[in-house]
């Protein structure tokens, strides 16, 4: 399997170099060369597999000569090993034809587990195969930066940076993140939104002098193995409600948008997906961008779905890569006018193809207190607000179509926004233990202006420092 990139303009590589390349070189990402098909047969004998076993099958058509099977099957058992619950990620049904996805089972409850886990094991095995260290940067709105660290935290080859904006994550999500002690983490809280914080680590990714000089890595969503791993969960979820012999929808709380990326490749892959239902919150850039096809930057709004609080989505990229014929100067035009211009016009054939997978439905900060709150009234189910989002847009679909199952993607564990839950059922969800001791640990962070050559000279001096101590 070979990966070409959106843009047209980077070397086309194999998993191996994808997974510690990240971002293209030329701006773009990575995209397999072409979609590896799995027989209905194949899809069908994943039912009643653990989830190691099931997450191994699909991967693999993607990895080429990276890892083999059995090399692969470790990975995936080690990885989900880590998880608290043995299904990994379990269906629960709050109501006619609606399921929620519990993708929160991992170490730091969110979805971003699912993936970091096994990505942050299969980079340390290929950074130990070819003797090398990398700088990982981040950029995280909450989520991402936490799975990360506590994937990376103590590996003797990686160095990891991570970008969050200040004072806009929860209390909870950046405990997660600064009280870890490890000296390997180092986390930046950038005077900036999560957008700004991506288009810095993006602005890294371009510059090749910085890029060599650390050995820079990346494991945002960006990086195809992330969008690999997170397909999985679509294909045994599916499975378990029927697929192949019958369409599911999925219903996804959406940012950056690696996650309903996921369950686009299943599709592609051969599983019968109803529709991709995008969920957004009042940052509802995709919601827009449907229905008028002006994909539109308008800043980004505070909300209490703090994960979801982006509008430039940069794995939109790789679907319009695939909606526009492959045809990488027509992307290289969209991204340039986004730069230059703050957005682009998606041309009628494309955006019909889009429509005819995906629709989207916004969720502004008075409908996830409702969701919330119903949710919990009908069920006693308590959603996380970017759950909450999945769920009211899953049953505006199923308003539609009641006939198709529905499932919606619970992204993170409510304890990790105490606050917004307590806004709606009027009481706050513990802390799992396993994370009760990062609410009065120290914190370890730096503040820094949102200015990407501050960023990158502290993390050049940083890594410098870092590798001098090998
Ligand atoms: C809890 C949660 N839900 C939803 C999302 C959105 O996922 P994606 O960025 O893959 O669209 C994120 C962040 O990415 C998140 O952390
Ligand atoms: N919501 C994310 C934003 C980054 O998304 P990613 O999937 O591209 O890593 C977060 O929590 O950091």
């Amino acid at each position: 399997m070979r990966y070409i990139s959106t843009r047209g303009e980077a070397p086309e590589l194999a998993f191996e170099d994808v997974l510690l390349a990240g971002l293209a070189s030329d701006g773009g990402l990575y995209a397999p060369v072409s979609y590896p098909g799995l027989a209905r047969g194949d899809i069908a004998s994943l039912a009643g597999l653990p989830y190691a076993e099931a997450s191994a099958r699909i991967i693999a058509p993607f990895l080429g000569e990276a890892f083999d099977g059995a090399e692969l099957r470790a990975l995936t058992q080690c990885a989900y090993s880590s998880f608290r619950h043995s299904a990994i990620a379990p269906l629960t049904q709050i109501a006619d034809n609606l399921f929620v996805l519990e993708l929160f089972h991992g170490p730091t409850l969110a979805f971003k587990d699912v993936a970091m886990q096994l990505l942050g094991r299969m980079m340390d095995a290929v950074l130990a195969r070819r003797d090398l260290r990398a700088t990982i940067v981040g950029a995280t709105s909450g989520d991402t930066g936490a799975a990360a660290i506590e994937a990376f935290a103590g590996l003797d080859r990686v160095d990891v940076f991570i970008l969050y904006p200040h004072e806009r994550v929860s209390d909870v999500q950046r405990r997660q993140m600064t009280t870890v002690e490890a000296a390997n983490i180092h986390t930046i809280a950038l005077r900036g939104s999560f957008d700004d914080a991506q288009s810095i680590l993006k602005s890294l990714f371009r510059d090749a002098r910085f890029r060599e000089s650390v050995g820079l890595a990346g494991v945002n969503s960006i990086n195809w193995a992330r969008v690999v791993a997170q397909t999985a969960y679509y294909f045994t979820s599916a499975v378990a409600l029927g697929a192949p012999h019958r369409e599911v929808s999925f219903a996804v709380p959406t940012g950056n948008f690696g996650d309903v990326l996921a369950g686009y490749v299943a599709e592609r892959m051969g599983l019968p997906v109803g529709k991709l239902v995008i969920g957004t919150n009042s940052n509802d850039i995709l919601a827009r961008t449907l229905a008028s096809g002006r994909y539109e930057l308008r800043g980004v709004t505070p909300t209490q779905s703090p994960s979801m609080d982006i509008q430039i989505s940069s794995n939109f990229e790789r679907l319009l890569f695939d909606v526009y014929g492959r045809d990488a100067a027509q992307i290289r035009g969209l991204m340039g006018a986004l730069d230059q211009s703050k957005g682009f016009t998606v041309a009628p054939a494309p955006l019909e193809a889009i429509r005819a997978e995906f629709e989207a439905s916004a969720a502004y900060e008075a409908d996830t207190t409702e969701e919330i709150a119903r949710t919990y009234r009908e069920t006693g189910y308590i959603l996380d607000p970017h759950a909450a989002t999945g769920v009211h847009a899953a049953r505006k679909r199923l308003a539609i179509d009641p006939a198709t199952p529905i499932v919606s993607l619970a992204t993170a564990h409510p304890a990790k926004f105490p606050d917004a839950v307590e806004r709606a059922i009027g009481k706050r969800p513990p802390l799992p233990e396993h994370l009760a001791h990062i609410l009065d640990a120290r914190e370890r962070f730096t503040v820094l202006d949102n200015d990407a050559g501050k960023v990158a000279a502290f993390i050049s001096e940083r890594a410098r420092a870092a590798r001098a101590t090998v």
